[in-house]
């Protein structure tokens, strides 16, 4: 049904991750998933781009539950080991589309990167560790 459920050990921790299928049909079912989450990591696909209104619209359908309030948010964006473009234009039109910027009661890291090469997944790793520890004071 395109959702997946594992844990990942990382920097000390259990990071528990709900992967959940982003097709159409399956985004009804997101809202079942919730409760207790400390971090929305939001993945775009850098050989979609014309695909980032529709992002934009479903993002910030899903920032606006209750449920998600103060949740730290990571915006991955994927396959850059396909992308040509130029990479600062990138980050900064999708911080715009997205309205990164206007996001007020989130912390959130914009990272480009590939789930195929592992480019930059340690540095997402490393910003929810950090960003956990300094919110919950864990020093
Ligand atoms: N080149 C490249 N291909 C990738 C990368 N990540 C995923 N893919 C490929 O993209 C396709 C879709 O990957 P999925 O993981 O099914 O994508 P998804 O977004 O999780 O799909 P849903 O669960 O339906 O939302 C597969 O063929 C992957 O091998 C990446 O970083 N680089």
């Amino acid at each position: 049904m395109g959702f997946d459920i594992s844990t990942v050990q990382y920097a000390g921790f259990n990071i528990n991750v709900w992967d959940i299928g982003g097709q159409t049909s399956l985004r009804a079912f997101w809202f079942n998933y919730f409760e207790k989450t400390d971090f929305l990591m939001w993945v775009i696909d850098s050989s979609s781009l014309h695909r980032l209104h529709e992002s934009f619209t479903e993002f910030s359908k899903v920032l606006s539950e209750d449920r998600l309030a103060g949740c730290g948010v990571i915006v991955m964006v994927n396959k850059m080991d396909l992308y040509q473009g130029n990479v600062d234009e990138l980050r900064a039109e999708i911080v715009k589309l997205l309205g990164l910027d206007q996001l007020e009661n989130h912390s959130w890291q914009i990272v480009l990167g590939s789930a195929y090469t592992g480019e930059n997944i340690q540095y997402a790793l490393d910003w929810i560790t950090k960003e956990y520890e300094t919110r919950y004071l864990i020093l």
